[in-house]
């Protein structure tokens, strides 16, 4: 694409020696730099990308964007704009051609349940004939077409390219997970959204936005901002939780009409007569369209929430009713979402992604309801993350189980034994017993905790005291194959690792 038609996407404030260069991709990572690509120096969290004009120029860069035009060189072509990060996701929107004009686009916002509510709605669009790709945490994915994912929401111009070759390879519509960070700094300001959801606000990613203020209002750039209607997109809508504490703020400052929902009669989509149990959730819809029954394999409250807002966004896509609780029954299993080991020895393995507070809280009231015998929970906390949920959510797992083992989770360049000192505080302040092995060794009397550092260690230790009955809960990595530690990442599965521990003991399925 010429420079000349890419810089139309922008409203510079200064341009020099723009003209029909013709532009091979772009860079925000002078490494990378191909020649003829665009630069884009982006002020970052730990460096300055302007520091590196010099070198994407000497690897061939054919122009540069800036928002300082101190550091380029005397001649050199560049756009100078207000924001570097915003004129990359317009510009980059504009050089795959429009992904998001033509297929309808659903963003879903908030701190958990976007993974879960993203694979529920490809099911509802399966359901309707759309060929739904689904970019997030686990994987950017088309059927069988699956790419490994650097982020939740990746960099805009790795996310209108991955958009583009999935349209072209046969998506007719796209679900993606939208989060606070890729909102901050402008990765989805390219896209045309037909539909936005906001599942929940609770605490998480602090060390990043510094608080629940500016965490909120960077949620809020979906409804407010990206969401206006535009000539191509004219019919918007908001699909929003109103049972959150952050709901009423979310409906009120949308600038599309708003599809409320709720396990209450007050959402405009909300459910009856539910039944709950291990196996799943089951029940009635309520819709200002009608009512339908449903039934899901998901199991516990929140998933209920999940299941809403899937149908809240099918109903605000025009989906008949018929369709959203046929793509209910039918969605695609989500890896590391309370996915069960099976084993034959009659114990109820878990793995699980909760890495907030609010997560584990939920998944373990879920599981204290439908559990039979005890609770065993191994959880960590992860380094160079948020440290002010550690406590809590050391709180929470040693109030809501039998025996909480604090171990790693992805320590990546903190201290292993700082971030479980800091999570064991919070188990600790509760006043119950803390366990060694050796006292472990003479049996679980008393509900407390233990901390076991390495984390294959903490799994085959729980899953070596658990018996028939017992529900071990693994939180914190869902799917996550790796175990960060410094920078380098080691293979390193949940489920396979209780998959060992089971079969250790004979019972692996
Ligand atoms: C905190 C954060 O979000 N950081 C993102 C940010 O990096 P940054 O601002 O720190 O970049 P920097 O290192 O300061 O560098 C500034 C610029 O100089 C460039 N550079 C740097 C060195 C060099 O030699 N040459 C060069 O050009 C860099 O490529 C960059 O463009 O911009 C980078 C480029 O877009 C991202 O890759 C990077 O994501 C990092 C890896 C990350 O871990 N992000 C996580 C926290 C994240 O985004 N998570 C969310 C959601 C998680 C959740 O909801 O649970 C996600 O969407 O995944
Ligand atoms: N609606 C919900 N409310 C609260 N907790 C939830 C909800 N849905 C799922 N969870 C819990 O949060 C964990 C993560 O769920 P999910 O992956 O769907 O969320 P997410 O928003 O995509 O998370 P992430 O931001 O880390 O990608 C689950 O494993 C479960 O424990
Ligand atoms: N996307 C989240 C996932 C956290 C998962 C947990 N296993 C950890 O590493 O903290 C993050 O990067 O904060
Ligand atoms: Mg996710």
């Amino acid at each position: 694409m010429k420079l000349s038609d890419l810089i139309k996407a922008v409203s510079p404030s200064l341009a020099k020696g723009v003209s029909d260069q013709e532009i091979q991709g772009l860079y925000y990572d002078s490494r990378i730099v191909q020649p003829g690509g665009l630069f884009f120096a982006l002020k970052g969290t730990v460096a300055d990308g302007h520091r590196f004009i010099g070198l994407a120029i000497e690897r061939g860069a054919a122009a540069v964007v800036v928002e300082d035009r101190s550091s380029v060189p005397t001649g050199f072509p560049f756009i100078q704009v207000e924001n570097s990060r915003l004129a990359m996701a317009l510009m980059a929107s504009a050089f795959y051609r429009f992904p998001t004009r033509d297929v309808p686009l659903v963003g879903i916002t908030g701190t958990n349940g976007k993974t879960t509510t993203s694979y529920l709605i490809e099911g509802i669009m399966a359901a309707n004939g759309v060929k739904a790709a689904v970019l997030g945490t686990v994987s950017y994915r088309l059927g069988e077409m699956v790419l490994p994912a650097s982020h939740t929401t990746p960099e805009s111009t790795e996310l209108q390219s991955i958009m583009r070759t999935m349209i072209d390879g046969g998506a007719t519509g796209v679900v993606m997970e939208v989060s606070s960070h890729s909102l901050d700094q402008r990765r989805v300001d390219g896209c045309q959204f037909d539909v936005g959801v906001f599942t929940n606000l609770t605490r998480d990613h602090l060390d990043f936005h510094g608080s629940m203020e500016s965490y909120l209002s960077a949620k809020l750039r979906l409804f407010k901002e990206l969401l206006q209607p535009t000539s191509v997109k004219p019919t918007r809508r908001a699909v929003v939780n109103l049972d959150d504490e952050y709901g009423a703020a979310v409906a009120r400052e949308s600038v599309c009409p708003v599809i409320t929902y709720s396990i209450s009669t007050t959402g405009d989509v909300h459910a009856v007569e539910i039944k709950s149990s291990l196996e799943g959730i089951s029940g009635k819809l309520v819709t200002p369209a009608g009512t339908i029954a449903f039934s899901s394999g998901l199991v516990g409250q929140f998933n209920l929430y999940n299941i809403l807002s899937a149908v809240a966004t099918g109903y605000a896509l025009g989906f008949p009713l018929a369709t959203i609780s046929a793509g209910i029954a039918n969605h695609k299993k989500v890896p590391g979402r309370l996915e069960r080991v099976e084993n034959d020895l009659g114990i109820g393995v878990f793995v699980d992604y909760a890495h907030t507070g609010d997560a584990l809280e939920n998944v373990l009231q879920t599981l204290s309801e439908l559990k039979t015998n005890r609770i065993l929970t191994v959880f960590g906390c992860g380094g160079d993350r948020d440290k002010g949920k550690r406590p809590i959510m050391g709180e929470i797992a040693g109030r809501l189980s039998d025996l909480a083992v604090i171990t790693s989770d992805n320590p990546r360049t903190e201290k292993p034994e700082e971030i479980i000192a800091q999570v064991r505080a919070g188990a600790a302040a509760l006043g119950i017993r803390e366990y060694d092995r050796a006292t472990l060794g003479e049996g679980l009397r008393d509900k407390g905790f233990i901390v076991v550092p390495d984390r294959r260690d903490a799994i085959g230790l729980t899953i070596s005291l658990a018996e028939p009955g017992d529900i071990v809960l693994l939180a914190g990595k869902g799917h996550e194959d790796y175990q960060i530690i410094g920078t380098t990442k080691h293979h390193f599965d949940d489920r396979e690792e209780a998959a060992a521990a089971l079969s250790l003991r004979g019972g692996a399925q």
